[in-house]
């Protein structure tokens, strides 16, 4: 017998989201101090990295990837997150990702191999719809993704189920519709040692 879950009642397990965590003036304190850095122009949308550089290209980290620690404003973020309960793993990388309206990142788990079971990340701006997609049944969930808010993955959440957000102007949940403008979300991972 197959048993379809309507979308609302699936749950992922490993999937914490916590929200409105960072205030609008925070938020517009800590776009400003993002936007003082150059972004990277290689992909569709633009985006800087912090800690390790991670190739696109081929999907890993580059022999190379060290670049430094991470800037001391994300440094106090996380240790604000960590205060507060939302995570006690330590992170050394940070790769921060811009979308205009149209703009979005296709279904993927992210690396197994470079990176440690739990993914953490703050989103800024605009809200946006993020899809998590079971592997193995393909079921969907949406979560609307507010400013401020932040989500973290671990477990089946991290590895059993991708993630990824539609490249569109609009999304449309629970009888909304929310436009969407320039989002910025900073994603913080720890590089595994290989
Ligand atoms: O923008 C987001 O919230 C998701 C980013 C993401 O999945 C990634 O960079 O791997
Ligand atoms: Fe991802």
């Amino acid at each position: 017998m197959l048993f379809e879950f309507p979308t609302e009642e699936l749950t992922v397990p490993g999937l914490r989201h916590f929200r409105r965590r960072v205030t609008p003036e925070m938020q517009t304190e800590l776009l400003e101090t993002i936007d003082r850095s150059p972004w990277q122009n290689e992909l569709r949308r633009r985006v800087q990295q912090y800690g390790y550089r991670y190739d696109y290209r081929r999907k890993g980290l580059d022999v190379e990837a060290r670049i430094g620690p991470l800037p001391d404003w994300s440094l106090e973020l996380l240790d604000r997150f960590r205060r507060e309960g939302l995570t006690d793993s330590t992170f050394n990388q940070l790769i921060i990702n811009e979308y205009t309206p149209g703009q979005g990142i296709s279904f993927h788990v992210d690396c197994r191999p470079c990176f440690d079971d739990t993914i953490f990340s703050i989103s800024l701006g605009s809200p946006c719809i993020l899809t998590m997609r079971q592997v193995s049944s393909n079921a969907t969930k949406d979560i609307l993704l507010e400013p401020g808010d932040v989500l973290s993955m671990s477990g089946e959440a991290r590895y059993d189920w991708q993630h990824g957000i539609a490249a569109r102007k609009t999304d449309r949940t629970q009888g909304r519709v929310i436009k969407r403008g320039r989002r910025v979300s900073l994603t913080f991972r720890r590089v595994l040692d290989n």
